[in-house]
């Protein structure tokens, strides 16, 4: 691995999949250690699926009392319970249904058999984040995790979509230009509360995007990085278009 700043560069997919996996599970066992509860907010996506799945393949799991961790999401696909394309399928599959959470401290974004609309999905969730918190915003999450696609968006906030703009904690998302088009997402100011947020990027197709977010932070990404509390998990192929990097 290679750093620069807040940029931990890893050989490859699975190295980086296994290091933030590794990551994780510390992370939330010294949230534990601290307060004997811990709060994350999980992302969907193909570098996420490796991370789940590196997790309950990890020694080190049991570390972690998974009966006192809140699952949140930071996104999801607005589209019916059990859906293999929903982020809460994807987790449940990989690691959740395969450890011993507590189910009531499984928080998914509702799905669209439940509720009618993404609108009434955030507004549901909104309402969650809240009394998790006490009455009002987001819960202090332990560790939020973010994905990056290539035209640099995070969660469901896409660059130009009126959702990146949304006050609140939870939005609805229409006409997203990754499939499918409805869904449910953290908004900016809800992502940027996290103490720890981490980008994961896998691949050379998300080089541009990375070097686009940390240079000029113009995109959701680096409207994230620049909060400064941002750590950027990438293997060296999405690494590949950090010109100042040596590796
Ligand atoms: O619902 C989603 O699609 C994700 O939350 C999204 O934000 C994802 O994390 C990125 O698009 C990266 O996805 P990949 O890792 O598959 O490229």
């Amino acid at each position: 691995m290679s750093r620069s700043g807040a940029v931990i560069v890893h050989e490859d997919a699975e190295v980086l999949a296994e290091a933030v996996a590794s990551r994780l599970v510390n992370r939330l066992a010294d949230a534990q250690a601290h307060r004997g509860s811990a709060s994350i907010v999980l992302t969907g996506g193909r570098i996420a699926a490796k991370v789940y799945a590196n997790i309950l393949g990890s020694k080190i799991s049991s570390v972690v009392d998974w009966s006192q961790v809140d699952f949140w999401w930071g996104d999801e696909r607005f589209l019916p319970a059990g859906d293999p394309d929903r982020n809460e399928t994807q987790a449940r599959e990989a690691f959740l249904d395969h450890l011993p959470v507590d189910p009531a401290r499984v928080h998914p974004m509702a799905a669209s058999d439940a509720v009618g609309t993404p609108e009434e999905a955030a507004a549901l969730y909104a309402a969650e984040l809240a009394k998790a918190a006490g009455g009002e915003g987001v819960p202090a999450f332990d560790l939020l995790l973010l994905g990056i696609g290539e035209d640099g968006h995070v969660a469901s906030l896409f660059p130009g979509n009126p959702a990146l703009e949304a006050e609140g904690s939870a939005v609805g998302v229409r006409n997203s230009p990754k499939p499918p088009p409805e869904r449910v997402s953290l908004t900016m100011g809800a992502i940027n509360t996290a103490p720890a947020a981490w980008i994961i990027a896998s691949g050379e197709g998300k080089a541009d995007a990375v070097d686009e977010a940390l240079a000029k932070r113009e995109l959701p990404a680096g409207l994230v990085a620049a909060q400064g509390h941002t750590r950027w998990l990438v293997d060296k192929a999405a690494a590949s278009g950090l010109k100042h990097l040596e590796f």
